[in-house]
């Protein structure tokens, strides 16, 4: 059966998305895996899904499953890209509400950025004054350092990642660096067990960290992953971190059709 997959990149971090409004497609851990398969399939840290909601005063539903196969907590450049994609196929304008695994998500244009609301934040866990664990719609491990570009991300990521600091469900890991008015980052992805260009939940994080931990006073900030500029906003009241939005590009990249098994 001929499938219709459409490609986008979010700053890099990049996805096969399918219009599944038919619910034709059938996911399976070993065909998304092999979709994203570098070099048998089309390639993508993951794929997503775009399928009706239920509960009409919602846009669309997102289904997100990670390069590995398995289906997986929120992406935020994913978020950012299916809304995209959503106007692409006619579905939304200028802004769009979607549920995703962690509930209810706005998201509006501005100009050619995408801006996606992320789960308020209640909850920082600090090892030391430059690691800390939090959860932005996916779990994240951030360490601050003096300077991330020569680290060996893949190896010391899964060090962290595989440590029995987050057992069996495990972690993302971000390494930022903090500069006068922005930051960098490099993130080891959990279930691409790699690194990758861009991670948006863990950019999310690396902000209301640095927040947290006092290194940046404002309630926006730019950080720059490797694969392109994102940026983070957010309000701090009654000690939880909420409003917050991250912006950044989402790119259509491709269309094409794969004979998929049934
Ligand atoms: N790999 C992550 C989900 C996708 C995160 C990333 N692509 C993003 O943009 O947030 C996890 O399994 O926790």
């Amino acid at each position: 059966m001929k499938t219709s997959f459409y490609k986008y990149q979010g700053a890099g971090n990049d996805f096969i998305m399918v219009d599944n409004r038919n619910l034709e497609f059938k996911a399976s851990t070993a065909l998304i895996a092999k979709l994203c398969n570098r070099r048998f399939g089309i390639g993508a840290d993951g794929l997503i899904l775009l399928e009706n909601e239920v509960e009409n005063s919602v846009d669309f539903k997102m289904v997100y499953y990670n390069s590995d196969g398995n289906e997986s907590t929120l992406c935020g450049n994913g978020g950012r890209c299916i809304v995209a994609f959503a106007k692409q196929l006619g579905i939304i304008q200028k802004s769009c509400h979607f549920m995703a695994i962690d509930g209810l998500h706005q998201a509006h244009f501005e100009a050619e950025l995408v801006s996606l609301s992320m789960p308020d934040v209640h909850l920082i866990q600090s090892y030391h004054s430059e690691s800390f664990y939090l959860n932005t719609g996916s779990p994240h491990h951030v360490d601050f350092l003096s300077s991330i570009a020569g680290l060996d991300v893949q190896k010391e990521g899964a060090r962290i990642r595989n440590s029995n600091l987050y057992g069996k469900a495990g972690s993302n890991i971000n390494f930022v660096e903090v500069q006068d008015n922005f930051m960098k980052i490099r993130t080891y992805e959990r279930g691409v067990e790699d690194e990758t260009l861009a991670c948006g939940t863990g950019v999310t994080a690396a902000a209301i960290a640095a927040h947290f931990a006092k290194k940046i006073t404002g309630n926006e900030v730019a950080v720059q992953a490797i694969g392109g500029d994102l940026a983070v906003r957010f309000l701090l009241q009654n000690q939880v971190y909420t409003h917050i939005e991250l912006v950044g590009p989402a790119k259509f990249v491709f269309k094409g059709e794969i004979e998929c098994e049934a």
